[in-house]
């Protein structure tokens, strides 16, 4: 696999001191008396890599889906990439919780990718088009799916149709992505070469990462800083600071340890469904 390219992603950067990508202010979401969070203020800079963490049903995916503008805040505003959301999508790069396509579907890969770019500011010109295959080949490249490319999306395995959403998220070249636990089923090798390529995007294209995940060690050394929600509540701010068992059990209001071991955080707690129970790695695993 070659991941030495960057998927073509030169977002338009309009300067230093440009502001917040994401901003979130006092923003609260509740489904009739259920509050998923409240009060919520995030402002995420150009650049800057956040992983959204908590437990199943605490309301991460329903962050990103008032950030795509599918779903009203209940109170408080949100605004991505200079606008109200669901007006400035095609500055947002969007890498969804990984569902199997449908087998039947005849659509390629390559073309799937391609969907990504459409509605492009280049629009579809003899050069646009030519920009556009070339851009489209150049994410695929970056993520390593050129050897099913052309093959239907639906005959595909798991992680490689969830490689071509990554390369589809990226090639519009965003000003934010939006990933909802992008690494799932993929295998470690392409879950490393994955979060190379998004951390290498948001190097150098100052691309502004929310990414939603159940399980922070594969992409720990990127994370700027942790958004954790659990039951209403939350924290954030630097990994050291949130991922700590004082600050864990605050959040839980049970008593959770925080343990690192080898360069890795695994939260133990007595409470089923914690964020980190599953962890990729025992323990007692050689590094
Ligand atoms: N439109 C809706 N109306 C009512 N309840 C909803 C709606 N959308 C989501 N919910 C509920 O809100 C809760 C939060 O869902 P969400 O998918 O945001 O959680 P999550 O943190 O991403 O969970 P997981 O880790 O399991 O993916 C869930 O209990 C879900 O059933």
């Amino acid at each position: 696999m070659t991941m030495h390219e960057t998927a073509g992603v030169t977002a338009t950067v309009e300067g230093p001191g440009r502001g917040p990508v994401v901003a979130l202010s006092g923003a609260t979401l509740a489904y009739g008396n259920r509050v998923l969070w409240r009060g919520l203020d995030l402002n995420v800079e150009p650049g800057e890599f956040v992983a959204v963490l908590g437990p199943n049903g605490s309301g991460k995916t329903s962050l990103l889906r008032v950030l795509l503008g599918l779903q009203r805040l209940t109170s408080g505003t949100a605004r991505i990439a200079g606008a109200d959301p669901g007006s400035g999508n095609r500055r947002i790069g969007y890498i969804p919780q990984q569902r199997a396509l449908d087998p039947a579907l005849r659509l390629r890969g390559r073309d799937l990718v391609g969907l990504g770019f459409d509605g492009h500011r280049w629009g579809m010109g003899i050069g646009g088009a030519r920009v556009r295959r070339q851009r489209v080949a150049e994410a695929i490249e970056a993520v390593g799916a050129e050897a099913f490319a052309d093959q239907p999306v639906g005959l595909l395995s798991g992680g490689e149709q969830q490689r071509l959403r990554v390369a589809q998220a990226l090639v519009g070249s965003p000003e934010v992505l939006l990933c909802d636990e992008p690494l799932l089923s993929l295998d470690l090798a392409h879950q490393r070469a994955v979060s190379e390529l998004i951390d290498r995007t948001r190097r150098e294209a100052e691309v502004a990462v929310l990414f939603v995940t159940h399980e922070i060690n594969p992409i720990l050394p990127l994370v700027d800083r942790v958004l954790y929600l659990v039951d209403g509540r939350f924290r954030i701010g630097p990994p050291d600071e949130v991922m700590t068992s004082e600050t864990l059990t605050a959040l839980y209001r049970t008593p959770i340890d925080v343990v690192r071991v080898r360069g890795q955080i695994h939260v133990v707690g007595a409470q089923s469904g914690l964020c980190e129970d599953q962890p990729h790695h025992h323990l007692d695993d050689e590094p």
